[in-house]
């Protein structure tokens, strides 16, 4: 059995390749850039207007000849002379011939003739060309996470599609016949089956979009089949259950039988002790112990720092901090922990039920605690390292 540190270390050694695509910016939302991105155009494209008012040839005095008028979106072509305004809308192009925008609030018309409050400078309430950006200049830098701010940027540039890193498509493989949906009646010796929408969930908060899900009831031909068809179809797989030395527990000998190759089996911690993972091709493999909490702890410390690579982002592998306990712990394991618990500000409290089929206190964790396997005493205010989940 390999300790916790051995296994990620394995694994950080068997990542795959990062992949690149090009894909329409309507589906690039929380990928990362793998190429910088030039913009096409000045931003704004023409002199722009910031106000409604008056676009005006400055000269020495305030009051002004009206000669036409432009609206946002116009492609005119109107010359003035010194002493000659038009009315101009907020985002309309000024014409060359003008040097200032007076704000409608400054200035009162009468007839033909526009008469400002007060004098106003060169280049008042005009966006020059580019200002924003300029043409061939860099819009967005390789490795930038996209959001909403970053797709509207790029959406004006008049961008359709960038070069971002491939989100990995993964399958959940759900296997176990004791299992079943909820919703349905629960009869002696089964249960409520709820890795496959837990895990479902872990994934898309962390940006995993092409999620497929696949049951199997605990046969050896029909899991090794499953697995089989789930490997073709994702990128990565989790399997959840049937991963312990059970009789009817066939994962691992499916997962021979398909020659998928070990990186680890078995791991020196708690929960999530069976955790198996392996490599086919350029392909993952996770097999997550059936135990809810030990799947998603497996899932957290080893399989979203793995996508996260993947992804494109380069924290992925450093999320550990260190609180202080506010109780004292008794530590007495021979193997290492994961301890469910809450953190504050520079404090972390340890929740009850840590059992490794237990979800109640997960669902209000924010962390989990590594203990090192041992028989020792954390005195109160103890620091620990945390993961953050
Ligand atoms: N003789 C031994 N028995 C076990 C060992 C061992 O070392 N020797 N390890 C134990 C540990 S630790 C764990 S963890 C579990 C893991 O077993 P499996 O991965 O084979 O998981 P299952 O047996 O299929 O299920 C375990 C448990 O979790 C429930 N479960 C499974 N899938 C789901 C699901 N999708 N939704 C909700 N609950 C699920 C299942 O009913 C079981 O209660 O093995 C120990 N045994
Ligand atoms: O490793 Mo298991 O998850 O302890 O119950």
């Amino acid at each position: 059995m390999i300790s916790v540190e051995q296994a990620l270390a394995l694994l950080k050694n068997n990542i795959p390749q990062k992949k690149e695509v090009q894909i329409l910016l309507t589906e690039v939302h929380q990928h990362i850039l793998s190429k910088d991105v030039n913009s096409p155009i000045n931003m704004p494209p023409f002199r722009q207007s910031a106000m409604d008012g008056f676009a005006l040839h400055i000269y020495d005095s305030l009051t002004y000849k009206i000669i036409g008028e432009i609206k946002a979106g116009d492609a005119h072509k109107i010359e003035l002379k010194a002493g000659e305004a038009v009315r101009i809308f907020t985002g309309a192009a000024v014409p060359d011939s003008a040097n200032a925008v007076m704000q409608i609030e400054k200035a009162a018309v009468k007839n033909d003739d526009l008469i400002l409050t007060e004098s106003v400078k060169e280049s008042t309430n005009i966006r020059p060309i580019g200002e924003q950006i300029k043409v061939n200049e860099k819009a967005l830098l390789k490795g930038t996470k996209l959001n909403a701010a970053a797709i509207g940027f790029l959406a004006g540039l008049g961008i359709t599609t960038v070069s971002v890193y491939k989100k990995p498509t993964v399958g959940i493989l759900i296997t176990g016949n004791e299992l079943v949906k909820p919703g349905n009646i629960l009869k002696h010796g089964k249960i409520y089956e709820s890795n496959a929408i837990m895990l479902q969930t872990a994934l898309t908060e962390t940006g995993t979009k092409n999620i497929n899900t696949y049951e199997v009831n605990d046969d050896f031909i029909n899991t090794k089949n499953s697995i089989e068809k789930a490997i073709h179809e994702n990128d990565i797989l989790l399997i959840s259950g049937g991963i312990s030395v059970g009789d009817y527990d066939f994962v691992k000998a499916a997962l021979e039988e398909l020659q998928v190759e070990t990186l680890f089996y078995k791991v020196n911690q708690k929960p999530g002790k069976p955790l198996f993972a392996g490599k086919i091709n350029d392909k993952l493999v996770f097999a997550l112990p059936g135990n809810p909490a030990a799947s998603l702890t497996c899932y957290y410390i080893y399989v979203q720092p793995l996508l996260k690579t993947l992804f494109g982002e380069t924290e992925a592998n450093k999320p550990i901090t260190q609180k202080k306990l506010t109780e004292e712990l008794i530590v007495k394991n021979t193997r290492s922990q994961f301890l469910k618990a809450v953190f504050t500000d520079d404090e972390v409290t340890i929740s009850t039920h840590q059992n490794s089929s237990m979800l109640n206190t997960f669902a209000v964790a924010n962390c989990l605690v590594f203990v090192p396997e041992g028989d020792y005493h954390l005195a109160k205010n103890s620091k620990v390292d945390i993961y953050p989940i």
